[in-house]
């Protein structure tokens, strides 16, 4: 397939209802991939800032009000129709309003992470899926590894590959590790833990990032990464001051979530 095709700008948002369920709406007929599910969202128009094209598109398509989106994951796919390039959206419960109508004929549900009862969904929607299922907490150490929980979910807990047994399903490798060792089956997520640019653009084929950040230039590095988009969850770690310093800036720029260090007291 053609990659050298002009890539469409398009912006989805996930939807999110204070239970911590997000909404999947079902393509309209006579669009492509008619009757698969999706983000509600669609193309940016000429001169219309992301933000804009995410209010119009939902007020059009589900009749609600957005007040604030936090940018997330962005990716490039390849489809025969078009090559798109889908900036995602997270909107929190407390940054939309109104009550939601199908207005363009589709099926609309409220879905848990990790518990997706629909389907099929649109062919690159399914590493955005599995992000989904990851906590936006966790906190626990490289020694011993994380633990996190979503609302309503079991305990999510990532585990140091030296630790693993073959029941851990989310298991951690440094950046040295993934460079020396074999790749992995798929039947396992696999964490990396990297602290520099040069180790980010290595691991992004891995589930979830973790970025380890000790200093204040370690943090800018990861806020200069995380504004430039990221393609997959990459969740700053440090002590808990670093945290409170720029937890909120990595998380407008981009974050997928924080993880506090337990073991490691900041510089
Ligand atoms: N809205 C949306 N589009 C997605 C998602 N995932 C994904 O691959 N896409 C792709 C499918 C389409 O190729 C493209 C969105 O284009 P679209 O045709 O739905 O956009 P639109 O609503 O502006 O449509 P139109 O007015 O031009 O007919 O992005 C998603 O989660 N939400």
């Amino acid at each position: 397939m053609n990659t050298q095709r002009p890539s469409v700008h398009v912006v989805a948002g996930v939807l999110y209802q204070s239970t911590g369920a997000f909404l999947l709406s079902s393509r309209p007929a006579g669009k492509p991939y008619a009757g698969y599910w999706e983000f509600a969202g669609g193309k940016v128009e000429a001169g219309e800032s992301a933000l804009a094209a995410l209010q119009r598109e939902l007020h059009e398509e589900l009749g609600i009000h957005i007040e604030h989106a936090t940018p997330w994951l962005t990716k490039i796919h390849d489809y025969e129709h078009a090559r798109v390039r889908l900036c995602f959206y997270r909107i929190a419960a407390s940054d939309w309003h109104g009550n939601l109508q199908a207005r363009e004929g589709q099926s609309w549900c409220w879905q848990q992470p990790g518990d997706f009862s629909v389907a099929p969904m649109l062919p690159a929607n399914g590493p955005i899926l599995a992000a989904l299922a990851i906590p936006d907490f966790l906190s626990g150490s490289l020694q011993t590894g994380f633990r996190g929980r979503l609302p309503n979910q079991a305990e999510y807990r990532v585990v140091p590959r030296d630790l693993a047994e073959p029941s851990h399903t989310h298991v951690l490798f440094t950046a040295d590790q993934m460079t020396h060792a074999p790749r992995f089956g798929s039947n396992i997520s696999v964490w990396v833990c990297v602290n520099q640019p040069q180790q980010w653009v290595q691991v992004q084929d891995a589930a979830a990032v973790l970025w380890q950040v000790l200093g204040h230039a370690d943090a800018q590095a990861l806020l200069a990464v995380l504004q430039q988009g990221v393609s997959l969850p990459l969740l700053p770690f440090a002590a808990a001051d670093i945290l409170a310093a720029y937890g909120k800036q990595w998380l407008a720029a981009g974050a997928h979530g924080l993880v506090e260090d337990l073991a490691t007291a900041s510089a």
